[in-house]
C-alpha cells in the first residue's frame, strides 16, 4: 500500500475526502459535511443545527499564557460561533474531556467557571459530555446545538453575483495577541524574573484568550430583516472564509483591502513590534471569530450604518477571488489561513 502523507492532503482535502465517502441515508439529515454546523430536519417548525469544535493543548492552546478560566470561555464561544454562522441560536453544548492527572480538581473547576460564564452569556444549557484520562495534553471537545427556523436558515453556498460582502466587528487582533503571548513568554522563560508587559494590549491579548460569539449580530440582522445570502465564521482567518463562500457558491469576490477593519492596537502593534502588515494578519491570522457574510444591494441600506458591520467587497460572477490592495493592484487570494497539517 503506498503511503500518503496527510500534509499532501491538508486539512481541507482531507475533509473533502471524508464527505466523498459519506452517504446519507436520512431524509433529516438535510445538510451534512461542509458547512459550519450539520442541519437536521426535526420539526416543520424549527431545523436543529449541530457542530462540533475540539480544543487540544499544544495546538489551540499554551497552559503557561492560557488560564483556564479563559479557556473554558473560548471553547463555548468558538462552539456557539458555529451555530450563529447558520444563522441560528445555540441552545444546548456537551463537552467531552480528555485529562490527566497533572490537573487537580481546583484547575477543574476554573475551567468549568468559564464554561459556565459563557453558558450564561450565551445562554446555553450544558446538558452531558464525557471524561476520560490523557497520557499528554487537555483535550476539550463540545458540541453545540442550536435551531433555526427554515426558512432563516443559511449557508456558505448562497452567496449571489453582485451581493455585498459584510464582516463584523475587526480582524487581526486574535493572531496580534497570540505574537505578544508568545513573545512574553519566550521572555520569561529566558528570564524568570520579567513580568509579562500586557496591560497596554489589554484588547489584543483578550481576543486570543477570551473571543465573543456574534449572536448579537444574529439577532440584530433578524429584527432589521436581513437575511444574509451565506455566511461563515472566521476561525481559520479571512483569505480561507472568503473562498469558502466563493467555492461553495460558485462566484467569485473582489475584496478591498483597505476596508479591512482592524482595530488601532492591532494596526500599530503588528507594524510597530512584529514587521507585519496588519492586513496579513487579518486575512491569514484567524481566531477573530467574527461573522463573514453577504447580502443582497437590496438590503445595504438597513445596515449602512450598523457601527459593528463593515462592506469589504462584493462577489462577482467571474469565479476569481482577489484582493485589491491599497495601492489598487488586483492579486488572487490563495488561501494561507490556518491549516492543521
Ligand atoms: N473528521 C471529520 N469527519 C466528518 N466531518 C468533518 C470532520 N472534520 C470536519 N468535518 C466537517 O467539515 C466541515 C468543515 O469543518 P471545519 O473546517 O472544522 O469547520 P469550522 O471551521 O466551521 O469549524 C464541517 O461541516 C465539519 O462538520
Ligand atoms: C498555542 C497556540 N498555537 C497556535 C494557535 C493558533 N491557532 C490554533 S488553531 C487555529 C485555527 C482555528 O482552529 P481550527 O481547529 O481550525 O478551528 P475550526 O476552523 O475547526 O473552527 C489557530 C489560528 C493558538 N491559538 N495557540
Ligand atoms: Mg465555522
Amino acid at each position: 500500500m503506498p503511503r500518503t502523507e496527510l500534509s499532501q492532503l491538508g486539512e481541507f482535502g482531507l475533509i473533502d475526502r471524508i464527505k466523498a465517502n459519506t452517504n446519507l441515508l436520512n431524509q433529516t439529515s438535510l445538510k451534512g459535511i461542509g458547512d459550519d454546523a450539520a442541519v437536521i430536519q426535526t420539526s416543520s417548525d424549527f431545523y436543529q443545527l449541530i457542530s462540533t469544535d475540539m480544543l487540544v493543548e499544544h495546538i489551540h492552546f499554551d497552559l503557561s499564557f492560557h488560564p483556564l478560566q479563559h479557556l473554558g470561555y473560548k471553547a463555548v464561544a468558538v462552539n456557539v460561533s458555529d451555530i450563529a454562522a447558520m444563522n441560528g441560536i445555540a441552545e444546548q453544548i456537551t463537552i467531552s474531556l480528555a485529562i490527566s492527572n497533572r490537573f487537580s480538581v481546583e484547575a477543574v473547576d476554573a475551567l468549568y467557571q468559564g464554561i459556565f460564564a459563557a453558558c450564561q452569556d450565551y445562554k446555553v444549557d450544558l446538558v452531558g459530555g464525557d471524561v476520560t484520562s490523557s497520557m499528554s495534553g487537555l483535550v476539550i471537545s463540545i458540541t453545540a446545538i442550536g435551531k433555526v427556523a427554515p426558512e432563516q436558515v443559511v449557508y456558505r453556498s448562497g452567496a449571489k453575483s453582485g451581493d455585498i460582502l459584510c464582516v463584523t466587528g475587526d480582524l487581526g487582533g486574535a493572531y496580534i495577541g497570540l505574537q505578544i503571548l508568545q513573545r512574553e513568554k519566550a521572555e520569561f522563560l529566558a528570564n524568570p524574573k520579567m513580568q509579562p508587559k500586557l496591560e497596554e494590549r489589554a484588547y489584543t491579548v483578550g481576543r486570543q484568550l477570551k473571543p465573543k460569539a456574534r449572536t448579537d449580530i444574529i439577532y440584530e440582522l433578524a429584527e432589521l430583516q436581513v437575511k444574509p445570502t451565506a455566511m461563515i465564521d472566521i476561525s481559520d482567518g479571512l483569505a480561507s472564509e472568503v473562498l469558502h463562500i466563493a467555492t461553495q457558491s460558485g462566484v467569485g469576490v473582489m475584496l478591498y483591502e483597505d476596508k479591512i477593519p482592524i482595530d488601532r492596537e492591532t494596526y500599530e502593534v503588528a507594524i510597530d513590534e512584529f514587521k507585519l502588515v496588519p492586513s496579513v494578519c487579518a486575512m491569514n491570522g484567524g481566531e477573530d471569530y467574527e461573522l463573514l457574510f453577504t447580502i443582497q444591494q437590496k438590503d445595504y441600506e438597513k445596515i449602512k450604518n450598523h457601527d459593528e458591520i463593515s462592506f469589504i467587497g462584493y462577489m462577482t460572477e467571474d469565479r476569481s477571488v482577489n484582493l485589491i490592495t491599497s495601492g489598487g493592484q488586483k492579486v488572487p487570494i490563495t488561501a494561507q489561513g490556518w491549516n492543521h497539517f
